[in-house]
């Protein structure tokens, strides 16, 4: 006989809100009816385990179908069914989850988190894109009689005996007007893929199996190979190139979490490769939105979390100051740290070989987070122009002796171009200095925090001074030339490079020093680059022309030869040895590269 009633008072204004609420996300209807689907099977499996069924259970799956004509969607199981009584209690009375019952009756068994349902959407989502919605439903107990539910979006519904062979529940979806696009089989199948993929349960689509049922983070790491891990990054990232290595995340107290993070091959452009990690509860894929789960610089990373203790359909704000969350970040950090560490210290040759992509999220890292600060400077590794790799204790001990200026400060020289600065590098290397490549975007910031975290410790661009004020020593150089004559040298060249930007000082360096050289204060360019990237109030030093330092070294014999030479030649070597050292530089450009072609044609005629 048929039952007609009204779903409780918790439901008068539940379809407007649903509808409304949820329009953005219409596609969850599908996640949230074969996760239902997938947690009868579940049940049925368990109810098995404890001896509570003593049935057969087949092949346990859930089936997806779409018949366009009729304009319905199936979603079937043979799972543990319900009853006509059950149908009314866990369909109807919405506000009352089935699952609290079913974890209250069988908690002592164990495993009730694989139990509880967390979507909070639930069954009712199918009224998103359904105008109908129909269960037909046998339940496993013995005897039971099978039942048909139907409800078309108002709070009323109908309830009546059916047949149906087996235990098992089907939800037919009478589509509506609005929502035709589900019924197109591509669209489906692209839906599946996105929520269903990992479902511990084969879910069936147009006569094939989806899902894999037991993705590698379901298993122990001591069962999989370095091959598994490989195979199922291609599952998840089908055109990426192979990850470098990978971390395993196994942890279930105080917070249930696994996964894996894989460390990708980075390539120039972060943006695009950002929200690569998926976010899973109990194997259904909820978002690869995970800002606030997972720490800002390891979104680099790629890979799964799987997470029941995840809140998920809750605000933005609420998410970040949830303790879980909290506590997971920090977890994940913490692993990340300790697996970089391990590779370090077991297998140092290849942590080097991957330097050049794993950098960015170490500096990354470092700069961002305090903690990771802290394991990460036992490990991270600076490179020099001869592609040798040192932690910051080994360079302290290699360059100390010869790179401690007059003052007791630890001077590391570095250089963001080797090609460009080139003869700057070669000066002091003839100091037998050592040089540092710091070249990524980064880099500058990471400089700034080694400075400050460092102790007695500073950093400078070797083409910043001339080689004897980036380490001032106590030694001073003898000069060929005498004030009066320094003087001369000096007003002959700013005659000559006439140009307001361009500081000329005449200074004692080594004969065999470049005759010009020309540098770009430290402090000054950093304020630039500050200025650039927007930072620190000093706008407008943006707009401010570069002014450059150009030392005459009095004691090399260009310049000496300066002086004796005739009146009208003076200036013409001097702007020529000028512009050598712009040229060095490749500052060398338009009409003065031209004026200096001629020149030196010139003096090639006369030889
Ligand atoms: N395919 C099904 N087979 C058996 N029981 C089902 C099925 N679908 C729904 N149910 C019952 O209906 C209840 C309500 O489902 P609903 O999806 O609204 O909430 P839930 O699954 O408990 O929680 P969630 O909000 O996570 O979905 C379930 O707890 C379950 O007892």
């Amino acid at each position: 006989m048929e039952e007609r009633g009204n779903i409780s008072i918790h439901t008068e204004n539940i379809f407007p809100i649903i509808k409304k609420f949820l329009y953005s996300d219409h596609e969850i209807f599908l996640r949230e009816l074969v996760s239902n689907a997938v947690d009868a099977t579940q049940k049925m499996k368990r109810l098995s385990a404890i001896g509570e069924y003593k049935g057969d259970l087949g092949e346990l799956k859930v089936t997806v179908k779409v018949d366009k004509d009729a304009k319905i969607i199936t979603i079937s199981d043979n799972g543990i069914g319900m009853t006509a009584e059950e149908i009314k209690k866990y369909i109807n009375q919405i506000a009352f989850s089935g699952a609290t019952e079913f974890v209250e009756r069988y908690k002592d068994a164990g495993e009730q988190n694989q139990i509880i349902g967390q979507f909070g959407l639930g069954f009712y989502s199918a009224f998103m894109v359904a105008d109908r919605v129909e269960i037909i439903t046998k339940s496993y107990k013995e005897g039971s009689e099978a039942a048909h539910w139907t409800c078309d979006g108002s709070t009323e519904f109908a309830i009546a005996p059916a047949h149906k062979e087996d235990q098992g529940t089907n939800v037919i979806l009478n589509v509506a007007a609005d929502s035709e696009e589900f019924l197109e089989t591509a669209r489906i199948r692209t839906i599946l893929d996105k929520y269903c993929k990992f479902l511990p349960v084969p879910v069936e689509f147009e006569g094939e199996i989806i899902n894999n049922p037991n993705p590698i983070w379901t298993k122990q790491p001591s069962e999989l190979t370095d091959e598994d891990y490989k195979n199922f990054y291609k599952e998840l990232y089908p055109f990426s190139e192979a990850p470098l290595f990978w971390i395993h995340l196994n942890v279930d107290y105080p917070f249930n979490l696994t996964g894996i993070l894989y460390f990708p091959k980075l390539k120039n452009d972060f943006e695009i490769q950002r929200n690569k990690i998926q976010l899973y509860s109990k194997q259904v894929f909820i978002t690869d939105e995970v800002k606030d789960v997972v720490p800002e610089f390891l979104m680099l990373l790629h890979g799964v979390i799987d997470s029941p203790d995840i809140p998920l359909n809750v605000s933005r704000s609420f998410l970040q100051a949830d303790s879980n969350v909290k506590k997971i970040n920090t977890y994940i950090t913490k692993k990340v740290a300790d697996k970089l560490n391990d590779i370090f210290k077991k297998d140092r040759a290849t942590f080097e070989t991957n330097w050049d992509d794993i950098n960015v999220f170490i500096k990354y890292g470092m700069l961002s987070d305090d903690k990771f600060y802290e394991k990460a400077k036992d490990f991270v590794l600076l490179q020099n122009t001869e592609a040798k790799y040192y932690t910051l204790e080994e360079y302290k001990a290699l360059t100390q002796a010869n790179q401690t200026d007059k003052n007791g400060q630890l001077v590391m020289l570095y250089t963001t171009d080797a090609d460009k600065q080139h003869a700057f590098v070669e000066a002091a290397q003839n100091r037998s200095y050592d040089v540092l490549k710091l070249d990524s975007i980064i880099d500058s910031h990471f400089i700034g925090m080694l400075e400050q975290k460092l102790e007695k410790t500073s950093l400078k661009r070797v083409d910043s001074e001339t080689i004897g004020k980036l380490i001032e020593k106590d030694e001073t150089k003898d000069s060929v030339l005498n004030d009066t004559e320094k003087e001369d040298l000096k007003k002959i060249y700013e005659t000559a490079i006439n140009n307001q930007n361009m500081q000329v000082e005449v200074a004692p360096l080594a004969p065999d020093d470049a005759p010009v050289i020309i540098t770009l204060p430290e402090f000054m360019r950093r304020m630039k680059d500050m200025s650039k990237s927007g930072g620190g109030g000093m706008m407008f030093m943006g707009n401010m022309p570069d002014t450059y330092n150009v030392t005459i070294n009095a004691n090399h014999s260009i310049n000496q030869r300066i002086l004796k030479a005739k009146d009208d030649n003076k200036e013409r070597i001097a702007r020529q040895a000028f512009d050598l050292a712009l040229l060095s530089q490749n500052m060398l450009s338009g009409s003065a590269l031209t004026a200096f072609v001629k020149r030196s044609v010139d003096l090639i005629d006369k030889e």
